[in-house]
């Protein structure tokens, strides 16, 4: 049995994990850590899952890896000086791992990859996120990553075409990496990002749809697993144990 504990635990990601985690057959939940309650209640586990805020997850992951508890992570905020702190920390830690994946979600992850395969062949990509709108960050993870793995598929293709000369601020969405990301914040929906490609006379959507949040728990559950197995300390995204890189 894999002991597992969790962070954010009564959220409305951590509370699906609690149920996932006590249905499966080789996991064993050790306990729930959320706002107010002491991380030590999680001494004993092999993995903890965290589902917090971006603002709450790296002070979470120090601990974690100074006790010697892999994690697994989908709280979102990771950019590349975060994960460089993390690749920091846990080269003074060997033998701990850590998982931090955008979405859990298989199908988004094939979403990203397909858009990565599409990127090369069209002048322009643009990505729009849809989400509910108790979500504390924009625009989201997945489409942070998203927008940094179309950027380097396309190398050094020629800039995007846009002729705007004259804007209202936000109007034209976020650059990520030279990448226009939209983030919508609409009540009824959960997560959704459309992958948006262009080329003279063609275009391309590759669209994702999360309509719950039990959809990440395969994901999550596959992240529990295979943690501590993993060639890395440090893996990105759940991409390698998908056989997807
Ligand atoms: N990778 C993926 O596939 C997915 C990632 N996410 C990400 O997961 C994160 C959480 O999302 P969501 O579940 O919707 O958010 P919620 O706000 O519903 O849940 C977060 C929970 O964590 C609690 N919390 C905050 N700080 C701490 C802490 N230091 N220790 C323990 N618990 C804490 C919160 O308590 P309180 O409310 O009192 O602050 C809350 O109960 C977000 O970053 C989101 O983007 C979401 C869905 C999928
Ligand atoms: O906050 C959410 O809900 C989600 N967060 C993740 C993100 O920021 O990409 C994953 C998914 O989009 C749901």
């Amino acid at each position: 049995m894999i002991k597992v504990g969790v962070f954010g635990a009564k959220g409305r990601m951590g509370s699906e994990v609690v149920k996932a985690v006590e249905a499966a057959e080789d996991t064993e939940l050790v306990a729930g850590v959320d706002t107010g309650d002491d991380r030590d209640r999680v001494r004993g586990a092999d993995v903890v899952v965290d589902f917090t805020h971006p603002d709450e997850v790296v002070g979470n992951l120090h601990w974690l890896v100074a006790n010697g508890i892999h994690a697994v992570v989908g709280t979102s905020g990771f950019d590349e000086e975060r994960m460089a702190g993390v690749r920091d920390l846990l080269a003074e830690h060997p033998g701990v791992n850590v998982l931090i994946a955008p979405n859990f979600g298989i199908a988004a992850v094939l979403m990203m990859h397909f858009a990565v395969k599409a990127a090369p062949y069209f002048d322009s990509a643009e990505i729009v996120e849809l989400h509910h709108p108790n979500k504390a960050d924009a625009p989201s993870g997945t489409a942070h990553r998203t927008a940094e793995l179309v950027a380097g598929a396309r190398g050094e293709a020629e800039p995007m075409p846009d002729a705007t000369t004259s804007e209202v601020p936000g109007a034209r969405g976020a650059d990520v990496s030279g990448v226009r990301v939209h983030a919508l914040r609409v009540a009824g929906l959960i997560a959704h990002q459309e992958v948006i490609f262009g080329t003279h006379g063609e275009t391309l959507k590759i669209r994702h749809d999360s309509m719950s949040r039990e959809s990440f728990m395969p994901g999550v559950l596959l992240g529990v697993r295979r943690v501590s197995q993993l060639p890395e300390q440090l893996t990105l995204g759940l991409e390698p144990l998908l056989g997807l890189d």
